[in-house]
């Protein structure tokens, strides 16, 4: 056990030492705001992200997608799509991993901005896979152990989640539009399973901890008019307050 003045030197994990509530934390960045932009697929994040990218003193980080469609020479994303009872676990703990690493990473900027979280990971996809049936019981305590051993021991600060809130056909258009390879074969009911997750969530507040305030934001509107919400929202995303 370390005692609370020791620290660690792993790799870039170079600042552990234990908090008051016996979690390993990351020294030094306390004062840096942590803020999840969450969501539906395609529902707009990772062009939210973008917009903000050219705001200063923002580090933006998007979701590792590219690891996800490669990782050692395998795609464990268009694996779990075509056969997902077998490849569910392999490709959600590799996210798991994928975003602790992100978590855990050092922040350049005063402020992160970051595309989902490792609770959405879990809150969202994981629930999602094993509500329908398609991931096998023994597969989800694994990852719930996982899940629970990190959350219980690490802390995982988030200051604000900003839901881009969007109706599943509308990400179900922007998704035909984007056109990844992996995802040709999302019916709407995925959407509409995962948009049902995200609502009682953050909205209704039934399912899961919700780990920050949330700032709701209407996402359906094109291009324009979403510039136009995020600078009328620009200050409470900045300042980390969803009021
Ligand atoms: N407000 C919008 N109106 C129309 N198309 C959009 C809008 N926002 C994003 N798109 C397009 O929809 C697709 C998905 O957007 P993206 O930002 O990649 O979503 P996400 O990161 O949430 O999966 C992309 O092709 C993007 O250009
Ligand atoms: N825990 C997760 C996170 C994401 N995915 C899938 C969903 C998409 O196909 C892709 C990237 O998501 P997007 O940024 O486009 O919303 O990864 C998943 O299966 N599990």
């Amino acid at each position: 056990m370390l005692s609370p003045s020791e620290t660690k030197k792993s790799g870039y994990l170079t600042m552990q030492s234990y908090s008051s509530q016996g979690k390993l934390v990351r020294n030094g960045e306390k004062n840096k705001l942590v803020i999840c932009i969450e969501g539906n697929i395609a529902s707009g994040k990772t062009t939210c992200l973008e917009y903000f990218s050219k705001t200063s003193n923002i580090e933006v980080l998007t979701e590792p997608v590219s690891k996800w469609r490669n990782v050692r020479g395998h795609n464990p994303l268009g694996l779990m799509y075509q056969d997902p009872t077998r490849w569910g676990i392999t490709l959600q703990t590799y996210i798991q991993l994928t975003m602790l690493d992100q978590h855990l990473s050092t922040i350049s900027a005063p402020m992160r901005m970051m595309e989902r979280s490792i609770y959405s990971a879990k809150y969202i996809f994981v629930e999602n896979l094993y509500r329908s049936g398609k991931m096998p019981e023994v597969d989800f305590a694994v990852l719930s152990e996982w899940f629970e051993w990190i959350t219980q021991n690490i802390a995982i600060p988030v200051d604000l989640i900003v839901y881009l809130q969007s109706s599943p056909q509308t990400c179900h258009e922007r998704l035909k539009e984007r056109c990844r390879e992996e995802e040709k074969i999302i019916p709407l009911e995925y959407l509409e399973a995962i948009h049902q997750l995200y609502e009682d969530w953050l909205i209704k507040k039934t399912s899961f901890n919700v780990p920050a305030p949330v700032l709701v934001i209407s996402a359906d509107d094109d291009l324009q008019k979403m510039i136009l919400q995020y600078e009328e929202n620009r200050e409470k995303i900045l300042s980390g307050s969803n009021v």
